[in-house]
Formats: C-alpha cells, structure tokens, sequence
C-alpha cells in the first residue's frame, strides 16, 4: 500500500441546481470505498447567481462547510479554488467556461461543453494558452462499465466492429413533464433532446468506432445524415435519428469496409418503457465475431454482455457472458470522472485521454451538422462567441 498522501482537488461548484446537488453528493463519498486512494476531493466554496439563500440551502442541504457566494465571478475568483465544476444551462457554458479560464481555474463543464463546435475550439485555445486543464463531464465514459467495454472492443473479442445502435429516449409527456421553459425544451437554453441526451447515443458510437482505435488512425465520420421533429411549440428537437458512417481501416486495408452507426434520442418514445429492461439493450456493438449488448440507461449503464458468434467454427454452448457493475443507490457514478479530473490536474495535463478535446470538438461539429440538416436553430445570442 502506498503511503504518499493523495494529491486533493479543491473543486468550486458553480451554479445549485439539480445536477449540481449530484455532483457534490457523489464528490463527497469516501473514496477508498471505489479504491481510489491517490486523490482526493474538497468542496472549498460554492455559488449560486440567484441568492445568497439558494447557495446557503444548497450548503445546508449537502452539510457541507465551505465558502458561499451569490455571483460567479467571485467564485472563480477564490485562491483556495482549484477547479470549477460548471452545471449551468448549455446555452450558458461558452461565457462560464471562459469566466472561469480567465481567472486562471482548471475547468470540469457539464454536456454538452457548448452549443457549437467554435466555441468549444475558442475555449480549448484558451486552456491551451493559459495551460489550464478543461475537460466536458462526460462522466458515462469513466464509468468502469465503459472501461471494460472498450477494453473488450480493443482485444478483438467481437472481431471488427461494423454498426453500432445506441438510443437514449426517456418516453415523457412533453408538454406536462418539460413544457417550454424548462431547461429540456427552451431554444434560449439551448434545449433539444440531441444536445441533452442524443450526447449520450453520440458518445457510445464514438467510443466504439473512433476511441478504441489507435490515435493515428482515428477518423471523422465520413458521411452523416440526421433528421429531427422539432417540438411544435418551442422548436427545439424533441427527437433527433441520426445515421453515421465511418471510414475504417481493416486490419488487411480494405477501404469498403466502413462502420455505420445509428444514433437516436426521443422524448415521446421511451428506450425503456417499462423501465425493468425487459426491452433489450440500449446499445449494440455490433463486430464481426460478435456484438456487445449494453443495458439502459445509455448514461448510466449497470449491465452488459458479450455474445460470441456461434457456428460451426464456434460451436460453443456458452457463446453469452454477462457482466455488471452495480452503482450504489443513491448516486450516480460522477466520483469517477471528478478523479480523472483530479489525475490529471494533479499531473499537469491540460485534457484527459479518456475524451481528448479533438474528439470532444469532432462530436460537437457532428452536431452542428445534425442541427443543419434537421433545421435547429438556435438565438443568435448563445451561438456567439464573444465573451
Ligand atoms: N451529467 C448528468 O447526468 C446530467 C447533466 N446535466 C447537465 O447539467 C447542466 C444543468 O442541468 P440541471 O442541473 O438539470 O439544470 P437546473 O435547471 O436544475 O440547474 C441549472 C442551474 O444553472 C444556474 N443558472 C445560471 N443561469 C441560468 C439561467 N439563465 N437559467 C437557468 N439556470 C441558470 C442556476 O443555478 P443558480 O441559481 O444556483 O445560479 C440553475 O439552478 C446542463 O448542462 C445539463 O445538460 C443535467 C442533468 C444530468
Ligand atoms: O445528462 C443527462 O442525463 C440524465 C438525464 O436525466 C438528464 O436530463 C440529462 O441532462
């Protein structure tokens, strides 16, 4: 066992709302018992820009003891303040991001990072030259499920990997469960299903079909084509299919064999409808000697199996092996990524292997694109990029 301190992240957590609660709850959870003994992590202040009386109940409500403000600019001017963890509205992460940089803090920005691929580049220039780490929480791919699939994906277990399905679709009421100014649906949020949940889809297909290939050879999608139904009173995306194909290099070099994806999100229509996964896998992995299931929820995925072909090379009775990693109740997984953050802070880097900021900016052009073509636009106002 190792007797070196752990190195401690002094996280300030702008904004109160609900993911934010999230957060810091798992942020809290003693890390030994994930068997992380090299970081640590402190809540050193938090802030709401509505009232001091919101950022005071989040404290109470999370006993946590630490400095509270009611603006952002004083948090992210706070010298006992290492990070910021931003959990604002998308439509709001470009000027957090930069208010953040700019007084010289290391940046975890909840998803999507921001509304568009320029800004997202804008920011990572702004990391660059500051030589400040920033990464988007995409915490789905630090869960050790993700880990274990992609590992699984890079040994050749199920040969070359040619199509991946993966859907992320919650089945609500719309107009009861969201209506229009709810964060969801509101365009002046940047709200739509594909940047709040198609994210997810988007994520599993590029862990598969780019991430778990060497550096050197991961490729932009080549082709991609989207659709979208535009919610009839706010016109943002209420669900959003989207049909990518990558160009693959084969281990022979054959250039037709490209991998196709298919990424979905809906509001209306649910992944799950009785929510006790009896409807399949919320994500197929689909190669050449067999596929991956992954079990929904595609963010917080529990379950998975791999299922080997069977025919008269593999006649084995037991092609199926299933596997699962139970997240304790009452959180969500996010500690994973927040000790990536950590890490890498701790170690000076400016991005994390796990979602370099070239992917991070590939994912957020192919969403520029879905949006192109499915005709989402959103106010002038959060596409700019003046800060
Ligand atoms: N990783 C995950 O699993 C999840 C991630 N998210 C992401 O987290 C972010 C926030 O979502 P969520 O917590 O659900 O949203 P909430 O609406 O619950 O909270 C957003 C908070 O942002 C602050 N805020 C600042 N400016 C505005 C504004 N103009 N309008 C509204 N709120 C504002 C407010 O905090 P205050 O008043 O304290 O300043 C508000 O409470 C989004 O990017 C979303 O995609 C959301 C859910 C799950
Ligand atoms: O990121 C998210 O993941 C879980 C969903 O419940 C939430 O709406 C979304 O923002």
């Amino acid at each position: 066992m190792s007797t070196k301190e752990p190195f401690c992240l002094r996280w300030g957590i702008m904004a109160t709302g609900k993911i934010a609660y999230t957060f810091v709850k798992d942020l809290l959870t003693n890390t030994e018992t994930r068997g992380t003994l090299d970081v640590c992590h402190i809540v050193a202040a938090v802030s709401s820009a509505s009232s001091s009386e919101k950022t005071q109940a989040f404290i109470n409500s999370l006993n946590l003891s630490c400095t509270g403000y009611n603006s952002y600019d004083q948090l992210v001017a706070d010298s006992n303040v290492d990070a910021i963890y931003i959990a604002t509205p998308h439509s709001h992460h470009f000027q957090h991001v930069m208010m953040a940089l700019q007084a010289d803090k290391h940046v975890l920005c909840e998803k999507p990072v921001t509304v568009n691929a320029h800004q997202a580049r804008i920011l990572c220039e702004e990391a660059k030259k500051r030589n400040l780490f920033l990464m988007e929480a995409m915490w789905t791919r630090y869960l050790p499920l993700s880990i274990e699939v992609l590992e699984t994906i890079r040994q050749g277990r199920i040969g070359e990997v040619l199509r991946v399905t993966a859907d992320t679709s919650f089945g609500d009421e719309v107009e009861k469960t969201w209506g229009t100014e709810h964060r969801m649906l509101n365009k002046n949020l940047a709200g739509g299903a594909l940047l709040d949940l198609g994210i997810y889809s988007l994520t599993w297909v590029f862990q598969c079909l780019y991430h778990t290939l060497p550096e050197s050879q991961r490729q932009p999608p080549c082709m991609v084509s989207a659709q979208m139904t535009l919610n009839y009173l706010t016109g943002a995306d209420e669900a959003t299919s989207i049909l990518v194909t990558f160009p693959t290099t084969t281990p022979d070099n054959i250039p037709e064999w490209k991998s196709q994806a298919i990424a979905t999100t809906n509001l209306r229509v649910s992944t799950d409808p009785d929510g006790r996964g009896t409807s399949g896998p919320a994500i197929r992995i689909q190669g050449t000697k067999g596929e991956i299931q992954v079990d929904g929820p595609s963010f917080r995925p529990e379950r998975y199996r791999v299922i080997q072909c069977r025919n008269e090379n593999n006649p084995t009775e037991e092609h199926v092996r299933e596997y699962e990693h139970h997240i304790p109740d009452g959180h969500r997984g996010m500690y994973w990524e927040a000790d990536e953050v950590a890490r890498c802070v701790r170690d000076g880097k400016l991005f994390s292997d796990t979602l370099p900021w070239n992917e991070m900016i590939v994912i957020m052009e192919l969403m520029d694109e879905a949006r192109r073509q499915g005709g989402l636009v959103y106010p002038k106002s959060i596409e700019d990029t003046h800060y």
